[in-house]
């Protein structure tokens, strides 16, 4: 059962247009951030205070039908807000490609996040760089389907 309720878009123009194309495109565009040809997923959740829809344009590190949602935000010193949103409600949505499926998502401790964080740096190398500037642990969250 799709997430429903009132879609909020991200004040980021880039990331609002790439949920536009991703989505209006049943994923056969905008699904690369940028020019890397680097595949993104789209993740779908719940605002936690204003309960309204929101999506998340994520890197996409897929391992066995299960995904990583990696906290990273450029390396900014702080957690990107919708942390705080699968933190508050792990119910989400996530789109690869034209395939859009439920997920719940689970913050990753120990070994296993170890093991999910060098999927992502293999995924997306810059992962490694932002975790050396951010000065907070990148957090990391896997998605597992329903
Ligand atoms: C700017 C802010 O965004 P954010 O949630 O901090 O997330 C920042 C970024 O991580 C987010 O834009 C990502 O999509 C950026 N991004 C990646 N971000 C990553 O962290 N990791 C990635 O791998 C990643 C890849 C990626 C690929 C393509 C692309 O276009 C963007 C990509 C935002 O949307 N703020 C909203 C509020 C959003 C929100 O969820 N509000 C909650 C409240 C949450 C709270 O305050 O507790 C609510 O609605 O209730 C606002 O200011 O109005």
């Amino acid at each position: 059962m799709p997430l429903e309720g009132e879609y909020e878009p991200s004040p980021a123009q880039w990331v609002r247009e790439q949920v536009e194309l991703y989505e209006s495109s049943g994923g056969t565009q905008g699904a690369t951030l940028r020019d890397t040809g680097l595949p993104v997923v789209i993740v779908t959740m719940r605002g936690a205070k204003s309960g309204k829809i929101r999506k998340v344009p994520l890197m996409r590190v897929e391992h066995e039908g299960r995904y990583a949602a990696v906290a990273s935000k450029g390396g900014f010193p702080h957690h990107p807000v919708w942390y705080f949103n699968l933190k508050a409600d792990p119910h989400v949505d996530l789109q690869d490609g034209a395939e859009r499926r439920a997920m719940t998502a689970r913050e990753l401790t120990g070994e296993e996040k170890d093991q999910w964080w060098q999927r992502a740096v293999a995924a997306y190398p810059p992962y490694a760089e932002y975790q050396e500037k951010a000065h907070r642990e990148i957090p990391v969250f896997v998605l597992e389907p329903d």
